[in-house]
């Protein structure tokens, strides 16, 4: 045969496919629409349907990851059945999700990573103002950076968990990229400033001495903020990631600048609705304990004297009191399991206070 003719012959089969895939997926969509009706027909007086279920959107990936056989990776394939899962349920109610904005920012991306494109997402200007419109109930879900393996905790997120009822309900984790964004008319040889956010300029710090060490370092409120200005000046730059460059039509002098390879940022998904079990959760809490030697010792042996893996410890200042301190801990395991009640339990005998943020899937994608 030909190569035309095998060509042919190939295009052939993917129209064929692609037939059969479109009659699944709208298969599929029905099948979410149904659960719709299901869910609306089984309402109390006054409830309020509850269409998003994480926890067996959670289970759907994992699954789909399982049973994947190639060539397509894993990670590929799940992150099609997020997008069809996505649209599936926007059929249902398309979900409303505030994110630290503005668009182009990274928490952006986290939002689109975790819930999929069909979503009407909101950007806010600030981490508090996020916590507040998930709080007011204008939107049902809002995502927050908490932390990056380079520069660690994100102290706005922390400090607005202690001012607002909140419910973790999902992480996201994102590779974070970094580039050294220019404009047409920016002129390359006489680059006198450098915008970003301070987290992103402090996670390319090395990369900064090294290339740019007399070159003014700005740091302001988003680093899509810091694209955006760079459009109109032409001796500076900006370093953001791909969204924003896209975003503001902005060219990549430099790519990858980041000093750290692995550079990651996690973030959470804030709501009001708590997660049941997967059997792989994480569970996130605070506690502040009484101001005395050997607090946080007696804080982590509940912890380790049940085998509970903990994930991350973080100190806060408490802000009701001078050097008193809160401790943000997660954990592996749903406040729900009997080990991690238990758990809870001894920790409350001790504690001034606790308070469960929220059990969770641990992330997928
Ligand atoms: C279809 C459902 O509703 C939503 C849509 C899902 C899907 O498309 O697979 C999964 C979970 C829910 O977020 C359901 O509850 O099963």
């Amino acid at each position: 045969m030909s190569e035309a003719d095998q060509l042919k012959a190939l295009r052939v089969r993917i129209d064929s496919l692609d037939e059969k895939i479109l009659e699944l997926i709208s298969e599929r969509a029905s099948c979410a629409q149904e659960v719709a009706r299901v869910k609306m027909r089984s309402l109390a007086a006054g409830e309020t349907p509850v269409f998003y279920r994480p926890e067996r959107e959670a289970w759907v990936l994992k699954h789909i990851m399982e049973l994947n056989q190639g060539p397509l990776d894993n990670e590929e394939m799940a992150r099609l059945f997020r997008e069809i899962m996505s649209s599936c349920l926007a059929l249902e109610q398309p979900l409303k999700i505030a994110y630290l904005g503005p668009e182009g920012t990274f928490t952006q991306a986290a939002a689109l990573k975790h819930f999929g494109h069909a979503v009407i997402s909101r950007p806010m200007a600030a981490i508090d103002e996020v916590f507040r419109e998930v709080a007011a109930g204008a939107v049902n879900f809002g995502v927050v950076p908490v932390e990056n393996s380079t520069e660690g905790a994100v102290n706005h997120t922390l400090d607005s968990f202690l001012e607002h009822d909140m419910v973790i309900c999902g992480e996201v984790e994102l590779r974070i990229h970094h580039h050294l964004l220019v404009g047409d008319t920016t002129k390359t040889d006489k680059i006198s400033r450098i915008y970003s956010h301070a987290q992103s300029l402090a996670q390319c710090r090395k990369w900064l001495d090294a290339n740019y060490p007399n070159v003014e370092r700005v740091a302001v409120s988003s680093n899509a903020d810091a694209a955006r200005r760079v459009k109109s000046e032409w001796n500076s730059a900006a370093i953001a990631g791909d969204m924003a460059a896209e975003l503001y039509g902005l060219s990549k002098l430099a790519e990858k600048i980041e000093d750290r390879p692995d550079n990651s940022t996690r973030f959470l998904i804030i709501g009001s609705q708590e997660v049941p079990p997967t059997g792989d959760d994480k569970t996130s809490i605070i506690a502040s304990m009484r101001n005395k030697p050997g607090a946080l010792h007696e804080l982590l042996v509940p912890f380790h004297s049940n085998g509970i893996d903990l994930t991350r410890i973080e100190t806060r200042p408490s802000r009701s009191g001078k050097w008193t301190y809160v401790f943000f801990i997660d954990f592996v395991g749903h406040h729900r399991d009997p080990l991690i009640r238990d758990v809870l339990d001894r920790i409350q005998q001790e504690a001034v206070a606790l308070k469960v943020l929220g059990s969770y899937p641990k992330a997928v994608l």
